[in-house]
């Protein structure tokens, strides 16, 4: 279990990234949703030991990972946002050098390690393919191997999917699914329908704090019966935005569909729509900008 308290983070330029943030995470597939700037990627680099956060305390089963970031380390795995240069070294090479750095001496034991994992990640036919050459899917999954040697029991990806295809990412993501049964996973992303597909706990930050935590069914039968649509003319939407709240417009076979939160049916034409983790996440976010 995963457990932050009261974190923030202050950059010396004066952003406060993150605002007294308090999270528990339990094994399993844990996703952290949030729009662009609202503080994921701080959390993340903060956990994984590469920023120190202004205050607040973060423990990781019984590791002070403030304290002793050295023994967080050794039972992490982090992918990060960008992973960086991606050399003209092979697959097989690149995966065995990490090892390497990662405490795997013994060359036996590294060539099993590698061999695994490369199976694993669905990398094995191309491991000796430059990683230079590599598509954005297939870099991803060497990221997640790279990240998996040394059996960490914390996981930590950001914003992974971000321009695979369709296929890709699904493939991704079951690979991230298989991991989770015996550890921590956290995934940070802004696909809402990737953490409602995968994800048993979920968090919403936003603007730098937590403001919404649960399971999505929880979160969805929240708003039992406020979710109503409509099938609109697009001429008809600033109307419509003006006279209801608008959590979500979305085009469905050319036409434009509108959900709308409210207490009671808004007006004719509208019926009452199943709810999805995606109104959780819009309507907090236009709830959020309302109060603002
Ligand atoms: N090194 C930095 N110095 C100053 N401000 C920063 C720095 N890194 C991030 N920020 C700011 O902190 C806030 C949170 O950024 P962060 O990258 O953590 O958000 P995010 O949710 O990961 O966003 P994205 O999805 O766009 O990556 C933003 O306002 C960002 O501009």
């Amino acid at each position: 279990m995963l457990h932050i308290e009261n974190l923030s983070h202050v950059y010396p330029n004066g952003t406060r990234a993150l605002d007294s943030v308090s999270l528990q995470v339990p094994p399993g597939m844990f996703g952290l949703l949030g729009p662009n700037g609202a503080g994921k990627s701080s959390l993340m680099r903060s956990i994984a030991t590469l920023q120190t956060p202004t205050s607040g305390t973060i423990r990781f089963g019984d590791i002070d990972v403030l304290a002793d970031p050295e023994a967080l380390r050794r039972t992490l795995g982090y992918l990060p946002q960008d992973f960086g240069v991606y050399p003209r070294v092979s697959a097989y090479e690149m995966l065995d050098h990490i090892a390497v750095l990662k405490g795997y001496a013994a060359s036996g034991e590294r060539r099993t390690v590698v061999e695994a994992l490369l199976n694993q990640v669905n990398l094995w036919p191309v491991r000796h393919k430059a990683l230079a050459g590599f598509s954005g899917g297939m870099r991803q999954r060497f990221g997640i191997a790279q990240a998996l040697i040394g059996q960490p029991r914390l996981v930590i990806v950001d914003e992974p999917t971000a321009g695979l295809d369709p296929e890709e990412s699904n493939r991704f993501l079951n690979l991230l699914a298989e991991i989770a049964e015996s550890t921590v996973v956290i995934l940070s992303t802004h696909i809402v329908q990737d953490v409602a597909n995968l994800c048993p706990r979920t968090a919403m930050l936003v603007g730098g704090k937590i403001v919404r935590v649960g399971a999505p069914l929880d979160l969805i039968g929240e708003l039992r019966g406020r979710i109503w649509q409509k099938v609109i003319d697009k001429r008809e939407l600033e109307a419509h935005r003006k006279a209801h709240e608008v959590i979500a417009t979305r085009l469905s076979s050319g036409r434009t569909v509108i959900h709308v939160l409210a207490d009671r049916q808004p007006g004719p034409g509208f019926d009452t729509a199943e709810g999805s983790l995606e109104d959780v996440y819009f309507s907090t976010l236009s709830s959020l900008r309302r109060a603002a």
